[in-house]
């Protein structure tokens, strides 16, 4: 299994009272149950943390049934993120290489990720939630509060699509996918659509138009996931030398996009 490079924004819960020391003194904290998105809005690339999307984000993120909800991810997700996305690209390393893998992972998330000035980057979860209930104390412990079962990174770095112009300047409007993984025993229950839907949401929640992603041409559950929601394979010209998600060498990629 192959996949892009890694490049997610971790998401910090208001409730977590060591993080607030991060928290710019502009910053109003409307609801301690939302997740909050790092955006990058400032000259000097440094994350301010921002609201009122997330908010707006979270209303619009489908969910698949009351067991399986999509959200942005919080903090406390990072080692579950990491965990998914390692048994789903390489499922086949064992001990120490995969824990490694992990690590180098769940460090990467809770350190951050540097983007440019107007730029977003946001981790989807899809979460599944226990059917065991413990009268209501299991919500007021937070020990029944499921576990991710599939991610996906969406942003508008437009890392992987074309400069535009004589002075390379990135595109805008256009979102990116990557990352997708889903937990090998919740697979083909509609999980990673449904992460899809949700990508689809927030990046028309940020204003862009249309959403593109790289996809391994012999991925055929992945190739035919994206045809199935509506993403078409764009035809790249042989010396267009456009860029690729890093990858082992002689994987060919399909670049596909569908307007929103
Ligand atoms: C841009 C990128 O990130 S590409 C990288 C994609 N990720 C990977 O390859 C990691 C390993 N694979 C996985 O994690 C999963 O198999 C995924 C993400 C490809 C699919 O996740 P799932 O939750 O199983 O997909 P979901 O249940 O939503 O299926 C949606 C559609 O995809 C297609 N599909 C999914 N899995 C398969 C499969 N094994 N074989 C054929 N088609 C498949 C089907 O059309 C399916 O619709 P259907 O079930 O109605 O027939």
């Amino acid at each position: 299994m192959r996949s892009a490079p890694f490049t997610v924004t971790v998401s910090v819960s208001s409730s977590l009272p060591h993080l607030r020391p991060f928290l710019s003194p502009r910053t109003t904290i409307p609801n301690p149950n939302l997740s909050f998105r790092q955006s990058y809005t400032t000259r000097s690339d440094q994350p301010r943390i921002s609201c009122g999307a997330t908010q707006t984000s979270t209303n619009l993120l489908p969910s698949l049934s009351p067991e399986i909800v999509v959200r942005e991810a919080r903090f406390d997700d990072a080692w579950e993120v990491a965990d998914t996305h390692c048994s789903s690209f390489y499922p086949n390393y064992t001990f120490p290489i995969d824990l490694l893998l992990r690590l180098n992972r769940f460090v990467g998330m809770v350190l951050g990720f540097s983007a440019p000035p107007g730029c977003m980057v946001s981790c989807l979860v899809a979460v599944r939630c226990h059917e065991l209930r413990f009268w209501g104390l299991d919500a007021v412990f937070g020990f029944n509060r499921g576990y991710v079962a599939g991610v996906l990174t969406i942003d508008t770095l437009a890392e992987f699509l074309p400069r535009k112009g004589p002075f390379k300047h990135r595109r805008k409007g256009i979102a990116y996918i990557s990352n997708v993984a889903v937990r090998e025993g919740d697979r083909r229950k509609g999980i990673a659509k449904t992460l899809v839907a949700g990508a689809e949401s927030l990046a028309r929640s940020w204003g862009c138009r249309s959403i593109a992603l790289h996809c391994d041409s012999e991925n055929i559950a992945a190739v035919r996931l994206y045809k199935s929601q509506g993403f078409r394979c764009i035809r790249v010209p042989e010396n267009a030398q456009w860029p690729e998600p890093r990858s082992i060498p002689g994987t060919h990629f399909n670049f596909m996009m569908k307007l929103l």
